[in-house]
């Protein structure tokens, strides 16, 4: 998978350098690449926004800049899908993340200040797919603490990238519930014991109670989730919690 970056701020994405995504780039599996925007203006300031047009506070970012890094970046023959983070973008998913994970090739547009100007956006859209995506209903500086959620998101379910596949099987929102709590050694710790069925060796049985943890988990934090889960995925013994 090829993932290009384009932020104000590159030392934001060093995090991309460590551990199982940075492991991943070396051995080749994922070509991701960080860009200064600054590296498309030409004013001894390196400016990258200007006014609002009709006033208001802030600054939104021009043009220029991202249209030449288009013409750079992104060649005649082969398109990206751009994601832009913005707290105006669609709510960021599990779901949309493996659709992400199925692309060739991701393009992320990291908005500060009040954002970018919409062109940039109608301009790229007449081009190539973009989605402008949000991690949350909150305001942050900029895009790229959101870019970086979602690059982790996406790359953890490219094959290969994370070491022990089966860790994708249970977890949270894989099939639309939270997951069950996880407990290791030792048996007991300052009065506080592990649930007995856990060393009880009875794989059936954990499983149950996995399931049936799951579910009140999901009940207490989530109602919404189990809202939204299809009825022909609880069995009866589900139905009875
Ligand atoms: N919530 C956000 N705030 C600012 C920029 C981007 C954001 N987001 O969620 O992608």
């Amino acid at each position: 998978m090829k993932i290009d970056v384009v932020t104000v701020f590159p030392e934001y994405l060093q995090p991309l350098d460590l551990s199982l995504i940075g492991r991943a780039r070396e051995r080749g599996m994922l070509d991701l690449n960080v860009h200064d925007l600054r590296r498309w203006t030409h004013d001894v300031h390196h400016s990258v926004d200007g006014a609002p047009a009709g006033g208001g506070a802030g600054m939104v970012m021009k043009p220029q800049p991202w249209g030449e890094c288009f013409d750079e970046l992104i060649p005649a023959d082969a398109k990206p899908r751009l994601l832009v983070t913005s707290p105006a973008g669609r709510p960021f998913t599990q779901a949309l993340a493996h659709e992400l994970a199925a692309e060739p090739w991701l393009m992320f547009a990291c908005g500060r200040y009040e954002g970018i100007d919409q062109r940039v956006v109608d301009y790229a859209a007449d081009r190539m797919e973009v989605t402008e995506v949000s991690i949350g209903d909150y305001v942050l500086f900029g895009g790229e603490v959101a870019v970086l959620a979602i690059i982790e998101a996406v790359t953890r379910l490219v094959p290969g990238v994370l070491g022990n596949a089966a860790s994708l099987d249970d977890e949270s929102h894989t099939a639309g519930l939270l997951e069950a709590p996880a407990y290791t050694r030792p048996a007991e710790w300052r009065g506080y014991e592990v649930p007995p069925v856990l060393l009880s060796g009875d794989h059936g049985k954990v499983d149950r109670w996995r399931r049936e943890q799951a579910l009140l988990r999901t009940a207490r934090a989530r109602p919404d989730l189990l809202e939204r889960l299809d009825p022909g995925s609880l069995d009866k013994r589900d139905r009875l919690l």
